[in-house]
């Protein structure tokens, strides 16, 4: 028997919302951006996300929190500093609509595009679409096709924010082998066994990890498909002090584990690639 589901609209600020409540779970999607605000299983009603408080909901500036989609490049243009182009891409500033949705036995799956698929330092001609699985698990793909005649480099992530009861408290599990710290420039470290994370975070993890846990109270299951590296960011507090949309103590109770391709993906003609995550 397919699951009964409702799909309402809201609004938050300028944001235009999709509320999404099945036998399963209830998850809110902003069409700003094709950006999930919050998944809450019904087992215990806990949001999994993290939002943060003080994000911003005008229709132009990217959402704090959540899982923004970073495509198609992730932090500067390709690795190459461009600074003239906007971090992480262009579509998580983008409006996206609704395509299709659909009910199964296993929950909703929706379907998004955004509006455009060519921006600053992009012409190429590709799909974009996002499929995401409301169900007893959070399941979402970025799926990526190139309609260009030449082959493309491809960055991307789903940078996923997850709630977290105290920072301090985390354990990771999963990750192994080098990651780069950009926090030291770039210099290549090994994964500790006993990963916690006690000052600002932010590394790329180039072990695709297939299941990283996070550990803290609350039990998260990240498993990924797609990519070729994990990054895991906690900006801390001197940072969310310069970020207007963190609180001061944000970084206390957030931490984020991306699902990301970092190394540049050679994306041939006509072929797609779907970069996946499933939150468990
Ligand atoms: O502020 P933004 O553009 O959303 O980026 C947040 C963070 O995103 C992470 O993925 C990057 O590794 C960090 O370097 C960056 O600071």
């Amino acid at each position: 028997m397919n699951s009964t589901t409702s799909i309402s609209k809201s609004k938050r600020g300028q944001n235009d919302l999709l509320e999404i409540e099945n036998d399963f779970a209830k998850a809110t999607i902003s069409l700003f951006g094709g950006h999930i605000l919050s998944y809450i299983p019904k087992t215990d009603d806990i949001d999994r996300l993290w939002l943060s408080e003080a994000a911003i909901f005008d229709g132009k500036t990217a959402i704090r929190g959540g899982i923004p989609i970073c495509w198609p490049w992730f932090g500067n243009a390709h690795n190459q500093d461009r600074d003239d182009l906007p971090s992480h891409g262009f579509v998580r500033n983008q409006i996206w609509t609704l395509d299709s949705s659909e009910d199964s036995s296993t929950g909703t799956q929706l379907v998004l595009s955004p509006q455009s698929t060519v921006g600053p330092g992009w012409q190429f001609k590709t799909r974009l679409q996002l499929k995401v699985m409301v169900g007893k698990t959070l399941v979402v793909e970025l799926i990526t096709r190139n309609l260009d005649k030449q082959t493309i480099d491809l960055n991307c992530a789903l940078h996923s924010y997850f709630r977290v009861d105290d920072i301090e408290q985390v354990t990771l599990t999963g990750l192994s082998g080098q990651y780069l710290d950009k926090t030291k420039d770039y210099e290549a470290f090994e994964t500790p066994d006993v990963y916690r994370i006690k000052d600002e975070t932010d590394r790329v993890h180039l072990h695709p990890a297939i299941l990283v846990e996070i550990d803290n109270g609350l039990h998260i299951g990240v498993r990924s498909s797609g990519h070729d590296s994990i990054v895991v960011w906690n900006p801390w507090e001197q940072n969310c002090l310069r970020m207007k949309d963190m609180n001061q103590d944000s970084y206390q109770t957030m931490i984020c584990v991306e699902s990301a391709i970092t190394q540049t993906l050679k994306l041939e003609s006509n072929q797609e690639v779907i970069l996946k995550q499933q939150i468990i």
